[in-house]
């Protein structure tokens, strides 16, 4: 690839501003002296008068927000701090130009930062370089039922959500038990959170034991029940001729399930679910996650202090809750695994928590998902078809950075799949940089992958035919993302430990930008 410190402009990339006399405040290194240019995608910063040449190659995606601090100075030099998605903040000191009529950098940079705070597209829309394979081909939803024995004798594709009328959250490819006709479907979505009703994620091509998700029962606060999701959720049962039992498990504290009574949400009643058992797996809600990942970036960047490390990283409770995380799907596992047990998960919506649970358990219950292609298949289909809310969790190309409704599930969720490629070092077809990569590009809106809320959305903003699929860009360059280690066994169920002691913070992500800190070498092992 070309020398890394020339700007090496994409396909409709276009400079919008030069200024030359910008310094960047390191806080590593000080004050750099260089030119800043901003595009439509990008802003890139070049040292002047130095060796080695120091770069910043920064998508404009990652900006959370652009703040200038302080005034001009006396010599009308003005600083300006970029708060970035990707726990990093960047400082640069620019000198006023003379005439104010004139644009600053930093107006043209805050421009193409939040697009959709200025009546601009996101580049992904603009953005059409051809790659050798159509990435947005990768995932067929058929296909993948077909590839675990779907339709069967139990379980059947309905078409119900065709037009998405049954639910603009789900996909339009849904499978049922075959006992449960599409009039009860419809029942049901009345009583499930937003329509999100009890569907097929993934089959034991053994046992036959299912994994089914959902949003919450609209039981609210008198209890109401629904015969049909009843029907349901007895007709999973039944399609699985191992058992007489049904874990439903609740993502949530069993507080947060109560609370969401007043709202008219709720959980499953044992009396109205008779062969179901509850079981509560204490993830907190998207607030907390925010608030945790808030912490940990206080604590990370850009100085850690040596003397308290370990208790400031505990403060953050974020390594607490990757371990809830996981624990919660490792019990999942086990129940489908070893006790040949169908299982029901929903969270309150059933689109962070829920998509968490059920992507998490089935990398480890099937060795597919752990493939370059198959872990393509497992987003596409529990995160990004079941409707994952990716550009209200990330908030691509908005100003609102205070939006309560941002949060880094999706972070946390490769942050897990990162833990377990730790403990199961040749069982990931993929390495680090795969997944570092997908993070870079949750941000940068170069790739359509991650920009919409639903499918539905996706088909309404017609995102296959205009914008490129991450997949396309990962699989033509295929090498960089292969594990070297992988070691392909099909029928492999992973177990991982979740103890704390077995966790560990991801340094190469979240301590990437601290450069006297080297990410290969494990954190604990400096102090
Ligand atoms: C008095 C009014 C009660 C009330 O507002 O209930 C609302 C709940 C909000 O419910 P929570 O589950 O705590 O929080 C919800 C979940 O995080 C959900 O994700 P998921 O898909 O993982 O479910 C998000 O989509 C929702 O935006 C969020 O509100 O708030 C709480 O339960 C907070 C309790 C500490």
């Amino acid at each position: 690839p070309l020398r890394q410190d020339e700007l090496e402009l994409l396909v409709k990339e276009v400079v919008q501003i030069e200024a030359e006399d910008v310094t960047y405040i390191c806080p590593f290194m000080g004050a750099v002296r260089g030119t800043l240019t901003v595009t439509n995608y990008r802003l890139f910063f070049r040292s002047v008068n130095r060796e080695p040449v120091f770069v910043l190659d920064l998508p404009l995606g990652v900006i959370s927000r652009v703040e200038k601090i302080g005034g001009a100075s006396s010599r009308g030099d003005v600083s300006y701090g970029l708060v970035c998605k990707d726990m990093r903040n960047l400082r640069f000191v620019h000198k006023q130009p003379d005439d104010s009529l004139k644009k600053s950098v930093f107006d043209v940079m805050n421009k193409f930062a939040f697009p959709l705070s200025n009546n601009l597209s996101l580049f992904a829309f603009e953005y059409n370089q051809v790659f050798p394979e159509n990435g947005w081909k990768v995932y067929d939803a058929l296909a993948e039922y077909k590839r675990q024995g779907l339709p069967n004798e139990s379980w059947r594709i309905s078409k119900v959500n065709d037009r998405y009328e049954l639910c603009d959250s789900y996909p339009a490819t849904l499978v049922v038990p075959v006992t449960v006709t599409d009039d009860e479907l419809r029942r049901v979505a009345t009583f499930r959170a937003r329509g999100r009703i009890p569907v097929l994620s993934w089959l034991h091509p053994q046992s036959q034991a299912a994994v089914v998700r959902s949003g919450q029962p609209m039981s609210g606060v008198s209890g109401k029940r629904c015969r049909d999701d009843e029907k349901l959720l007895q007709a999973v049962m039944d399609a699985n001729a191992q058992s007489h039992k049904l874990f439903i498990f609740d993502a949530r504290p069993s507080s947060n399930a109560a609370a969401n009574k007043m709202k008219g949400g709720g959980c499953e009643s044992e009396d109205a679910y008779q062969n179901a058992e509850l079981v509560f797996l204490d993830i907190h809600n998207i607030h907390v996650m925010r608030e945790s990942l808030r912490k940990l970036k206080e604590v990370v960047y850009p100085n850690i202090e040596e003397s308290h490390w370990l208790s400031n990283l505990e403060a953050t409770h974020w390594l607490e809750h990757i371990k809830v995380i996981l624990a919660g799907a490792v019990r999942i596992v086990e129940k489908v695994e070893c006790s040949k047990t169908s299982v029901v998960i929903h969270c309150s919506d059933g689109w962070d928590r829920t998509a968490q649970l059920s992507s998490l358990c089935m990398l480890m219950l099937d060795s597919h998902y752990r493939t370059i292609r198959g872990f393509q298949n497992l987003i596409e289909k529990e995160w990004v078809s079941y409707g994952h809310r990716f550009q209200q969790r990330v908030g691509h190309g908005d100003q609102n950075h205070t939006d309560a409704d941002r949060s880094p599930i999706f972070l946390q969720f490769i942050d897990c799949v990162w833990q377990i490629t730790q403990q199961f070092p040749a069982a990931f077809e993929f390495n680090e940089y795969f997944l570092l990569t997908l993070l870079d590009h949750l941000y940068s809106c170069l790739f359509g992958t991650f920009l919409f809320n639903s499918e539905q959305q996706r088909h309404t903003e017609e995102a296959q035919k205009r914008t490129v699929s991450l997949w396309s860009f990962i699989n033509s360059q295929w090498e960089e993302f292969v594990n070297p280690l992988h070691v392909h066994y099909d029928t492999h169920v992973l177990f991982p430990s979740v103890s704390i002691r077995h966790l560990q913070l991801w340094t190469s992500y979240y301590i990437r930008w601290n450069p006297r800190l080297r990410p290969q070498e494990p954190l604990h092992q400096r102090y």
